[in-house]
């Protein structure tokens, strides 16, 4: 089983991923830093050389790739739910978890996060802010489309999250179990 954290750059994938993998005792892993690994090259120049769409395309086949993994935390990149194949691959490989939080914290987190507005390519050429509520409404119907589980992510600490990902899940666990057994007694 893969849990795939999804959500908007900023949301806490990157955060939350490794925190969970800890209190699950779970590996982790970030799905730009796999395909920056494998193309030899930062996603800036991906996007640079290959356009989005050959960023796309490497981030679709990385992502199946990585669910072909158990006992995973996968942290994908903000757009990768923008693919229908990776969308399904996801949820069949295990829990989706969506981090939601509104636009203007996301703004706020990404424009005080320097190192990592320096190390990702602007989708539309505006200002963050106008980028974050451009792009939010466009993708969000697919993080919701995607989801298995949904946390509010503006109000807690990623160490809070994490808890509440791990409480969530195990007990969808526990209810699928348990309806299995039923099943398996009729
Ligand atoms: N729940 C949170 N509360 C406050 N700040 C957060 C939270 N989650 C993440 N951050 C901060 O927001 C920035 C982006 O987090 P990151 O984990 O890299 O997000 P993503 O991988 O989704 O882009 C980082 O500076 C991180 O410290
Ligand atoms: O939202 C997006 O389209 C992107 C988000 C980035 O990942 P993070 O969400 O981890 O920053 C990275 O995959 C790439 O720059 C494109
Ligand atoms: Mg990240």
């Amino acid at each position: 089983m893969v849990i795939t954290l999804i959500g908007y750059r900023g949301c806490g994938k990157t955060s939350v991923a490794r925190l969970l993998a800890e209190r699950l005792g779970w590996d982790w892993i970030d799905a730009d830093v796999v395909i920056e690994q494998n193309a030899g090259q930062s996603i800036k120049e991906i996007f640079d050389t290959e356009g989005e769409p050959g960023f796309r395309q490497r981030e679709r086949e990385t992502i199946h790739q990585l669910l072909q993994q158990d006992q995973l935390i996968l942290a994908s990149g903000g757009g990768a739910i923008l693919n229908e194949q990776t969308r399904t691959d996801m949820q069949a490989s295990g829990p989706v978890v969506w981090l939601n939080a509104p636009a203007e914290t996301l703004a706020e987190r990404i424009e005080a996060d320097a190192l990592s507005q320096s190390q990702r390519p602007s989708l539309t050429g505006k200002s963050i802010s106008a980028e974050v509520a451009e792009v939010l409404e466009q993708r969000e119907p697919l993080y919701r489309e995607t989801a298995t589980v949904i946390i509010d992510a503006a109000a807690s600490s990623p160490e809070q999250i994490a808890r509440k990902i791990e409480q969530v899940i195990t007990e969808q666990q526990q209810h699928k179990h348990s309806e299995q057994d039923k099943g398996n007694l009729s």
